[in-house]
């Protein structure tokens, strides 16, 4: 077997294990990068990329229609086939040639094949004609393996061949009835693409509500528009079996059972960690990786897990700033410098726990950074919530006839910063980044006010929610003089 040594070693060629090998060799280390299937990885071929690019044709038609003396222009229908056509071009055909293109323009060594842990900071690799290399890390080994679709144990699911998101974003076209498991970002994205390219979707979800994580009016207008968009939903639906008969398929439920022609299951991740060696460094195999603030897998000093595969947060953005934060940490460790692990150190990911910003691209959008209500109330701290009705931003009802939305914002009261902000409603994507800054920035409200929103733009809501905050404040410091 070859043998080769590298200063690092990253196992997992995709977002987060591409920057993370580019910060290290920036850094002046060489860098070795070990890819099993796509250059890219999920975002690229499976996830982020196409699934966007099969919403937002319908997201333009929406905001045409939105407009009047615009809504006259649009007479036709989406175009199905040219959609996809687009949905392909961001994908490459699923060819991985560019990235890998500029992977090693970045100087970085990819090895085509499957790693997997050898003992301490050794990887061997196979490549497909099962030829075996073996690498050896001077300085770290970076897991950054992704994780893949979880699939519930219902009787016979796997067995019916269940779309996971790969299918769902990668599909030719439409199937005629989908049945989508799962209420999270994937099935209420997914089933707002589908419907809008012609499937007749239902979707089940396990809890009371869609997308539980975030704040219920989220998940209640996500909820309400796919309804008007001629989506079954169906909130506390479990699926407790499946089986195929000829090409359709058959859920049963509680409430009875359910037909479609393909099933799409949307219920959470597992980790890419089965198959890897961890028993060989004296971890279990199959688990997610628990790292600390540095990403730096406890007990292994030598070993990181970053990006999906330590389920801090599962967002390309996410595993990115994972990435730069621990490819920092591994040149400073290297150098023998002092790594610090205080909050918002150059090489720890406290944005993770803090202010890790999210869209889910459904009609009406979600975008949302740090912390919820419910999630400040777990975390004990004092904040006050303040929520403004969007359609009353003159910005807002420029870009829509009757644009409906809110705004949430949640003030530290001890420490006057924001903990946490969503916006739903049409376009709202490019808002969540201000509301990031101030949130990651700490910016004190009193300094907010100096931010003065351009008129007539969306972003105006930021005064309305200042204006909530300083009235509710004054209230109550006249109600307790
Ligand atoms: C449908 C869908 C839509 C999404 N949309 C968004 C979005 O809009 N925005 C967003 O921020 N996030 C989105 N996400 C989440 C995002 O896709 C993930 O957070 C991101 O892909 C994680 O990147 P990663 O590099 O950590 O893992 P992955 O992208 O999973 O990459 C891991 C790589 O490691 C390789 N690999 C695994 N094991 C081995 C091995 N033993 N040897 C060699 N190679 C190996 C894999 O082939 C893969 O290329 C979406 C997810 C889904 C499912
Ligand atoms: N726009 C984006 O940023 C984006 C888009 C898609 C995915 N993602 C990322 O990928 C992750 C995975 O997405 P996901 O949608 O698979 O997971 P998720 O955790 O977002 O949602 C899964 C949902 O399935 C429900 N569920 C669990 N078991 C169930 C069952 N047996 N029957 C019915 N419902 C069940 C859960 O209550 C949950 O609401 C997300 O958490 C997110 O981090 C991000």
């Amino acid at each position: 077997m070859d043998t080769r040594e590298f200063d690092v070693v990253v196992i997992g060629g995709g977002s987060t294990g591409e920057n993370l090998a580019d910060v290290v060799v920036r850094g002046g280390l060489t860098a070795a990068l070990v890819e099993a299937e796509l250059v890219g990885g999920e975002c690229s071929y499976w996830a982020c990329m196409p699934s966007k690019a099969l919403l937002r044709g319908t997201e333009a038609l929406a905001a045409a229609r939105a407009v009047d003396g615009a809504r006259q222009a649009v007479t036709g229908e989406q175009d199905v086939a040219a959609t996809l056509a687009r949905r392909d071009t961001f994908t490459h055909g699923w060819d991985d040639a560019s990235q890998a293109g500029w992977v090693a323009g970045a100087g970085i060594e990819l090895l085509r094949g499957t790693g997997r842990l050898d003992g301490e900071r050794t990887v061997v690799v196979t490549d497909t004609d099962g030829q075996g290399t073996r690498l050896t890390a001077r300085h770290a080994v970076a897991v950054c393996t992704g994780s893949e679709a979880a699939v519930p144990p219902a009787d016979g699911l796997r067995e019916v061949g269940p779309w996971t998101p790969r299918e769902a974003t990668s599909a030719k076209e439409a199937p005629g009835r989908l049945l989508v498991v799962g209420g999270g970002y994937v099935g209420c994205e997914m089933a707002t693409a589908w419907a809008a390219l012609g499937s007749q979707v239902t979707l089940l979800q396990r809890g009371p509500r869609l997308l539980p994580d975030l704040e219920p009016e989220a998940g209640e207008a996500v909820a309400e528009a796919l309804r008007a968009a001629g989506v079954d939903v169906r909130p506390g639906t479990e699926v407790t079996a499946a089986r195929r008969e000829g090409t359709e398929v058959v859920l049963t439920t509680a409430g009875g059972e359910l037909r479609g022609d393909e099933v799409l299951v949307a219920v959470g991740r597992r980790p890419r960690t089965g198959d890897l060696g961890l028993d060989t460094v004296g971890l279990p195999p199959g688990e997610y990786l628990d790292v600390d603030d540095s990403l730096q897998v406890r007990g292994l000093p030598w070993a990181y897990g970053v990006g999906d595969v330590n389920n801090r947060r599962q967002l390309t953005h996410m595993g990115k700033y994972q990435a730069r934060q621990a490819g920092a940490a591994i040149v400073a460790r290297a150098r023998g410098e002092q790594v610090s692990l205080a909050d918002w150190s150059p090489f720890v990911a406290t944005a993770d726990r803090l202010a890790t910003p999210s869209v889910v691209f459904t009609a009406p959008q979600v975008a949302s950074v740090g912390l919820t209500r419910a999630a400040a109330e777990r975390a004990g701290v004092a904040h006050r919530v303040v929520q403004y009705d969007m359609g009353g931003v003159a910005g807002a009802s420029l870009h829509a006839d009757g644009y409906t939305g809110t705004a949430i914002a949640l003030v530290d009261t001890d420490r006057e910063v924001l903990l946490g902000v969503t916006f739903v409603g049409p376009a709202v994507a490019e808002l969540v980044h201000a509301a990031t800054v101030a949130v990651a920035g700490e910016v004190p409200i009193a300094r907010l006010w100096h931010a003065v929103p351009a008129y007539p733009t969306m972003s105006e809501i930021w005064l309305r929610l200042l204006e909530g905050y300083r009235d509710a404040a004054d209230r109550s410091s006249s109600s307790s003089a």
